[in-house]
């Protein structure tokens, strides 16, 4: 079966001339159709420049990168816009504040010459579990869960199959925390959808992914099962350290 993401030795380097500085030496890894992997690792280690690469919001990488079996590099980018979206840590710099949630979602729809726009947006707000009302609203007339879920309407409304999510849930309230999550585990369900996403908490790895990826500086450590974080189950160094330190914040060890 094609795996609905392959990226294989993924390279880029920041910077020219002696200040170069090669932040991903190469990254390989595949996600099924329909999985939910994870990316975690220290801070710096290049979680969220993976997800910029395979979202082509970063371009000038090495390697390659394929969504359904076709290269991104390769994909107009309209047509890559319907096959892959991103949702981004935080909410409130990720909406326009001068535009009303009905701009925010109707653009993307004008853009890709989608017709039905109105009943598009509003079975999209009831999808994220917003009123349909709050489409007249703007950014500072919502909460910080409820600007996520607009962004995850506006990720979600040109039906894409892969959804890039970079800590979606860092920015939020704990309680908030939890509701984004599972609105987001509901809609793979429902939907079918192949997640990728970066996140620092092992705990929202252990709530939403089938597989996970550790990072250190640039490199995957070693990927592994959700099943291989409640008795620790990394064989490298680093990964055990971070699952471990993880478990024992937790209070599980
Ligand atoms: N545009 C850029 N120019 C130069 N260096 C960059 C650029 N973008 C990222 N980097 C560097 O690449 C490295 C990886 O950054 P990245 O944001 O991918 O890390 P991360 O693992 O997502 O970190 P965090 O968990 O803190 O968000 C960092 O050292 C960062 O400084």
């Amino acid at each position: 079966m094609t795996k609905s993401v392959e990226i294989k030795d993924l390279s880029i380097t920041f910077g020219v001339g002696p200040s170069a500085v090669k932040v991903l030496p190469g990254v390989t890894f595949s996600v099924a159709p329909g999985e939910c992997f994870g990316l975690v690792g220290e801070s710096g280690s290049g979680k969220s420049t993976v997800l910029r690469c395979v979202s082509m919001l970063t371009d000038f990488w090495q390697g390659e990168v394929r969504i359904d079996g076709q290269s991104v590099r390769d994909l107009p980018q309209q047509q890559r816009c319907r096959q892959l979206q991103m949702v981004f840590q935080d909410p409130y710099g990720s909406l326009h504040p001068r535009q009303s949630v009905r701009t925010v979602l109707s653009e993307p729809l004008r853009i890709h010459g989608i017709g039905d726009r109105e009943a598009r947006m509003r079975a999209a707000m009831v999808d994220v579990g917003l009123p349909v009302d709050f489409l007249d609203r703007f950014p500072h007339q919502l909460s910080g869960g409820q600007r996520q879920r607009v962004a995850i309407a506006r990720a979600l409304i040109l039906e894409p199959s892969v959804l890039l999510l970079d800590e979606p849930t860092s920015a939020l309230d704990v309680s908030v925390q939890a509701e984004i999550l599972n609105l987001l585990a509901r809609l793979r369900e429902e939907r079918g959808f192949t997640y990728i996403m970066v996140t620092h908490d092992l705990a929202v790895v252990d709530h939403m992914c089938d597989r996970f990826a550790v990072m250190l500086h640039g490199e995957i450590t070693e990927i592994l099962p959700r099943e291989a974080i409640p008795g620790n189950g990394a064989s490298h160094p680093y990964a055990r350290e971070l699952i471990g330190a993880s478990l024992e914040y937790e209070g599980l060890m």
